[in-house]
């Protein structure tokens, strides 16, 4: 009873809070509005205006979550937490809410009975529109610390039902994902997790918070890369006003300007084609593609002027350390340079010539003084820009020295078996030979990669209002940080051009190595960064499973094994209380008792989503039988949850190519229940 109205009193104590913050967010909102409205149209008023209306945006958006959480020093001090900072009316006083990528906000998300951190209790604050409902409070003396932070309120919002849209993790994070959100952003930074150990979350939350506390971060952009356009749609979720602004979110296959990929692959393709050994094959194959010196000969106002081999060898040697359009360029300005040197000796020359010849009549117009058989320099500069401007020149430099299309360049690597003779097999070669039209998905790298050592033949349009816009426009932006999600997936090449996009090497990239199913053959992080970072890269785990109940993760371990892992299944924080069930059916009676499978799910789930997961080959006929749910392969699958989960015949997805990943995959994207159908082994 004494409990029952210290909670509604509590309850009392917030929504009163949360009314003075909503009238201050309203208010702040105004305010901005005013001043966006107010400012001049001048162009230095336009960066302000953007600015403003990031602002507005972002602080709009935040009602939701406006204050989630409140922690109490031990020195009486409350500070309350929200989605971001709502600054106190009094400028001199503390903020009304703390962002909750501060600094002072930290011990929200970290403090435990053991290591209290100077609080005595944190509050989780449960809000439906604009009303408390709750409130669930943690003492921070004393007791036992299991690991989580916020348990009652965590394990609350884990066992909510899946609408299909990423809830905000905001107000629950754990203490090993704080850190890692929280990490230095300096270098590379390789986070493995399981399944449903929050690793999107994570990733997500990073880029929020390098966002707030790094201003270089933001001003150069992030780069979000994701395996999906469902993962993409996530970012839209959860980091709406970022993501218009500041980040950039993309998959490896539209990472590229203007190319989009039209065609598929095997996986031997894919395979082949992501191997980084084709890093150096590609550079040395342009740098081949340099013009050998020789006498160029150029047409100029009548006369022949030639730049000897020799000379044209040095210019060529001065410059072919660039990529290859920048050589050329320079290259260019140089040789125009040198022509117009000699086209001025020769000019000279024949004054001087003409000059002998009439010696002596001049010596008496000029009382012996002689003449001056320069040019002057204006004379000069008129040549000069006459040869800058000669379309003849341009001309046979372009014969000489062709600017190149990447597309064509990769295309005639890609069938040059004579160039590959030395990097592939005579069987590999005959897969990577393509035909004169599109692109699979292990072509973008490549073609990235040809398009860099080429370098532009011409400046990419500027523009767009927001730093995201520019940088989505240009191959060759370099960004602030990149965060990668499913990153086990990456190719050689794709890691390559990551890398081409952060030189600095300020990179999150959070995965799962086993629940790898791409072509390559990596089976571990070691084998699957070696080879970009060397050995310099930090590595970190998330080892709690959100997601996937006790039940349902208790069956994973032996998959794990058969695909070959040395790791143990994350530790499943939750139990749902039902035990995943399995029947076995013939394969004509496959299509009913899915139905049957589905209906009883879906009505133990009430409101909440089902999802089935099959091997490829049974797609066709489960989704023609169930209409409107989600029936997908494991690839497909990657990353998504449902409240219940179907598996279809097990046995033949754990048969596909990395079948045993695949089948991990498949048996934990449920949040509650799980069941399996099994068919015979030889159908
Ligand atoms: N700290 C948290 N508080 C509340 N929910 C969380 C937390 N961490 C993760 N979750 C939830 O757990 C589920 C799994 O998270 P997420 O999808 O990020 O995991 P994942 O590691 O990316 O999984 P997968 O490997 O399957 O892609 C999601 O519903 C997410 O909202």
């Amino acid at each position: 009873m004494v409990q029952e109205s210290q909670h509604a009193a509590a309850v009392l104590e917030e929504q009163a809070f949360l009314d003075q913050a909503l009238a201050r967010h309203s208010q702040l909102l105004a305010h901005l509005e005013s001043e966006a409205s107010a400012l001049p149209t001048s162009v230095e008023a336009q960066a302000r205006g953007a600015l403003l209306r990031r602002r507005h945006r972002e602080l709009d958006q935040a009602r939701k979550g406006l204050v989630f959480g409140r922690i109490d020093a031990l020195d009486g001090t409350v500070r309350r937490i929200g989605r971001v900072g709502v600054s106190n009316q009094d400028e001199h006083a503390d903020p009304l809410v703390l962002d909750w990528r501060a600094a002072a906000a930290r011990p929200f998300y970290t403090a435990t009975p053991l290591q209290p951190e100077g609080q005595s209790r944190r509050r989780h604050v449960l809000v439906e529109a604009a009303t408390v409902t709750g409130v669930n409070d943690e003492p921070l003396s004393g007791g036992t610390d299991n690991g989580l932070v916020g348990e009652g309120a965590l394990l609350s919002a884990l066992g909510q039902r899946r609408t299909g849209q990423m809830s905000a993790a905001i107000a629950t994070l754990q203490r090993e994902q704080d850190d890692i959100i929280r990490a230095e952003a300096d270098g590379p930074l390789i986070v493995q997790g399981g399944p449903g150990t929050g690793k999107t979350v994570v990733a997500l939350h990073r880029v929020a918070y390098l966002l707030f506390t790094h201003e270089q971060i933001a001003d150069q952009a992030v780069l979000v890369l994701g395996p999906s356009h469902r993962f993409l749609d996530y970012i839209a979720q959860v980091l709406p006003a970022l993501g218009e602004t500041a980040v950039v979110s993309a998959t490896c296959d539209t990472l590229l300007p203007g190319v989009r990929v039209t065609r598929s692959e095997s996986r031997e393709q894919a395979e082949i084609k992501g191997r980084e050994q084709w890093q150096p094959a590609i550079e040395a194959y342009v740098a081949s593609l340099l013009p050998a010196p020789e006498d160029l000969k150029v047409r100029w106002e009548g006369e022949q002027h030639e730049v000897s081999a020799a000379r044209v060898h040095q210019l060529l040697t001065a410059v072919r350390q660039r990529p290859y359009h920048q050589a050329r360029q320079v290259f260019s300005g140089q040789f125009r340079e040198v022509l117009t040197d000699i086209i001025v000796q020769a000019r000279e020359t024949l004054l001087d010539e003409v000059d002998e010849g009439y010696e002596d009549i001049l010596a008496r117009f000029t009382d012996g003084a002689g003449t001056e058989s320069a040019l002057t320099e204006d004379e000069v500069d008129e040549i000069r820009e006459s040869v800058a401007a000669s379309a003849e020149v341009t001309a046979v430099i372009q014969a000489w020295w062709p600017t190149l299309e990447p597309g064509l360049v990769l295309r005639n690597l890609l069938n040059s078996k004579e160039f590959l003779k030395g990097h592939l097999t005579g069987d590999e070669t005959a897969l990577v030979g393509c035909g004169p039209s599109g692109w699979a998905s292990s072509d973008i790298p490549l073609l990235d990669a040809v398009a860099h050592e080429l370098g532009d033949a011409a400046a990419p349009e500027p523009g767009g209002e927001f730093i995201a816009d520019r940088a989505r426009r240009q191959r060759n932006w370099v960004y602030g940080h990149v965060v990668i999600d499913e990153a086990q997936e990456l190719s050689g090449m794709q890691w390559q051009m990551v890398l081409r996009r952060c030189p600095s090497r300020s990179i999150t990239a959070v995965g799962d190595i086993d629940q790898t199913e791409a072509a390559h053959r990596r089976t571990s992080w070691a084998q699957a960064v070696g080879g970009v970072f060397g050995e310099r890269w930090n590595a970190a785990e998330l080892t709690i499973c959100y997601r996937t109940p006790i039940e349902v993760m208790d069956l994973t371990g032996p998959v794990l094994q058969k695909a070959g892992s040395l790791n143990s299944p994350p530790r499943a924080v939750r139990s749902s209380g039902f035990a995943p069930w399995e029947s076995s059916v013939r394969p004509e009676e496959l299509a009913a008792a899915a139905q049957e499978a589905v209906q009883a799910m879906q009505q133990r789930w009430n409101g909440g989503t089902v999802g089935v997961v099959a091997p490829h080959a049974r797609i066709a006929e489960l989704a023609a039988a169930l209409p409107g749910l989600p029936v997908l392969t494991s690839s497909e699958a990657k990353g998504l949850e449902w409240d219940a989960a179907l598996v279809v015949d097990p046995h033949a997805i754990a048969a596909e190519p990395r079948g045993w990943n695949r089948l991990y995959v498949a048996l934990t994207r449920c949040t509650q229940e799980l069941a399996q159908i099994h068919l015979p082994a030889d159908v």
